[in-house]
C-alpha cells in the first residue's frame, strides 16, 4: 500500500517560491485502478513524479507498507516495485524493442514472449521487435513500447501519466482493453493521470486535482457524475474529454 502524508512541492518561480502541490494525502490501495485527473497545470504530473521518486517533495512523506520511502530516488523506487510511464517516454539509442522489454521483465525471455507484449498493446510485433528505440519511432510508437514494457516489468504500482496521448482514436480502444486486462491480471495498482472519460469509466477510484490541491477523491460513481454534471467540470473538461 502507498500512502501520501501532507505532500507539498515548491519551486523558485520569478516572484519568489511557487507552491505547486499543497498538503496532499492520499492513499492508494493495492490492487485498484485509480485515475487522477484535473485542469492543465493542476500539478498531476508534479504528483505523479513525486510517487515515482523522480521529485522529491519540500513536505510530506511518502510510505510503502508503512515504511518510510521519501527520500528513495526512481531506481530504489523501481526495485521496490514503482513503476513509471513518461508523459513523453525517453528514447535510448543502440538499444532494441527486445532488449528493453527483456530488461523489464528483469528475466531472460524469448523473443515470442516479448512479441506478446507489443502484440497486446496493438502493434505488429515482428515489425517493431529488432527496431532501435530512437527518434525513428513516432510518438504513438513509443509510447505503446512503454507501456507494453511496464506491463513486462509486472510491479505493484505502475504509473501512467497520460498514456493516451498521440494515440490514435483507432488504438485508443485497444489501450483501454489493455489497461482493464492489466487491472484483471496484475497483482498490483494501476495509477492512471488522464483527461478522457473512458479511462475515468473504469477507474476503481478518482482523484481531482486543480491549482495544487486534492480537491475530491472517492469511487467513480462518487467523482465522475459531479465532473462530467457540473459547470466546473465543463471547465476543467471539455478542453480534453472526447465528447465535448
Ligand atoms: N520544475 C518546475 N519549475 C517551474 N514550474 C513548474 C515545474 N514543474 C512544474 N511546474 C509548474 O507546475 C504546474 C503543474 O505542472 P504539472 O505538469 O504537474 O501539471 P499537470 O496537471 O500535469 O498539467 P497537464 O494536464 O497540462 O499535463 C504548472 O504550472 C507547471 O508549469
Amino acid at each position: 500500500m502507498l500512502e501520501l502524508e501532507h505532500i507539498s512541492f515548491e519551486v523558485a518561480g520569478e516572484r519568489g517560491e511557487k507552491e505547486i502541490l499543497k498538503d496532499v494525502s492520499f492513499v492508494l490501495p493495492d490492487n485498484k485502478f485509480v485515475v487522477i485527473t484535473g485542469p492543465n497545470g493542476g500539478g498531476k504530473s508534479t504528483l505523479a513524479k513525486v510517487i515515482a521518486g523522480i521529485e522529491t517533495p519540500n513536505s510530506g512523506r511518502i510510505l510503502w507498507d508503512g515504511e518510510d520511502i521519501t527520500d528513495l530516488d526512481i531506481t530504489q523506487r523501481a526495485r521496490l516495485g514503482i513503476s513509471y510511464a513518461f508523459q513523453q517516454p525517453v528514447r535510448f539509442k543502440g538499444v532494441t524493442v527486445f532488449d528493453l522489454i527483456r530488461l523489464a521483465s528483469g528475466k531472460e525471455i524469448s523473443v515470442s514472449g516479448a512479441c506478446e507484449y507489443l502484440s497486446e498493446v496493438g502493434l505488429c510485433a515482428k515489425d517493431y521487435i529488432n527496431r532501435e528505440v530512437d527518434a525513428s519511432l513516432s510518438g504513438g510508437e513509443i509510447k505503446r513500447i512503454e507501456i507494453a514494457t511496464i506491463m513486462a516489468r509486472k510491479t505493484r504500482v505502475s504509473v501512467f501519466d497520460e498514456p493516451e496521448a498521440g494515440i490514435d482514436l483507432w488504438s485508443f480502444q485497444n489501450l483501454i482493453q489493455v489497461f482493464e486486462k492489466m487491472h484483471s491480471q496484475i497483482q498490483g495498482s494501476i495509477l492512471i493521470i488522464s483527461h478522457q472519460e473512458r479511462i475515468l469509466n473504469i477507474a476503481d477510484e478518482i482523484l481531482l486535482i486543480a491549482d495544487g490541491e486534492l480537491v475530491k477523491h472517492g469511487s467513480k460513481d462518487e467523482v465522475l457524475p459531479t465532473l462530467l454534471g457540473t459547470a466546473n467540470a465543463a471547465d476543467f473538461a471539455c478542453s480534453k474529454i472526447e465528447r465535448c
